[in-house]
């Protein structure tokens, strides 16, 4: 069983609200919704302007409010707004792995500074999330798999795997192999084909879904409210 913070995975369905900056005001309200863990998109937050003690700040909030925190910090290159150099975005993992409301850490599969950023979350005690988008399309099934294994032997401690789909047929290919698979795993289908994953994506072994309030930060997420209702539909949670 995997903890982020105080948050145990696998029992139930894990909500994790993205924000960027803006929503912390909303913090006792995604409380009260039932959210479970806010992932800190650094990126977003770096790209209106906020500099690194604002970041410091945002993290200080989410702990005041109770929460634990996935730290992201998504480059351009993979569908984030951070342009800056690797060792820059390793740098400012260093700064802010550390804070004590920091659970988890996302780096993505493709970063030329994986092993350091997984070097440093072991270190500072933080869950390894390892993950992997592809805002275009979703690949054939033997693709899925290979890049599943690239990213356990990594060492991610959770794999995350999010794809767009075109077609149904993506949808439940997706599920088919993720179900195959006996790893800590997260997994969405971007896209309005791909919106039912965020929430049936349990059934097949998925550990969080992620949200938002205001404005989405990925193609297909299902609004705070939204989600919950469906949770508690399917899951009576
Ligand atoms: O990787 C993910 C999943 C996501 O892209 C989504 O589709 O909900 C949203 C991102 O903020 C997060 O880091």
């Amino acid at each position: 069983m995997i903890r982020i913070g105080t948050v145990e995975l696998g029992k139930k369905p894990v909500v994790v609200l993205s924000i960027d900056g803006g929503e912390e005001d909303k913090l006792d309200y995604a409380r009260r919704l039932g959210v479970n863990l806010i992932e800190v998109r650094g990126d977003l937050v770096i790209s209106k302007g906020v500099d690194l003690s604002g970041l410091n700040r945002v993290l200080d909030l989410i702990g005041d409010y109770g929460f634990y925190s996935v730290l992201t910090l998504r480059p351009e290159w993979e569908g984030g707004k951070l342009n800056c150099s690797e060792e820059e975005r390793l740098q400012l993992f260093e700064k802010l792995v550390k804070h004590p409301s920091v659970g988890a850490v996302d780096v993505e599969l493709r970063a030329s500074i994986l092993s350091d950023v997984r070097e440093l979350a072991k270190r500072e005690g933080k869950v390894l999330i390892v993950s992997y988008h592809d805002f275009e399309k979703t690949p054939p099934a033997e693709e899925i798999g290979g890049i599943f294994r690239r990213a356990v032997e990594a060492g991610a401690d959770i794999v995350k795997l999010a794809f767009y789909g075109n077609s149904l047929s993506d949808v439940s290919r997706v599920c088919c192999v993720m179900n195959s698979i006996d790893y800590p795993k997260v997994f969405m289908v971007m896209g309005a084909v791909g919106k039912m994953t965020r929430v049936v994506g349990f059934h097949f072994g998925s550990l969080m879904t992620y949200t938002f309030l205001g404005k989405s930060v990925a193609p297909g997420q299902i609004p705070l409210e939204e989600l919950k209702n469906l949770l508690e539909k399917f899951y009576n949670c």
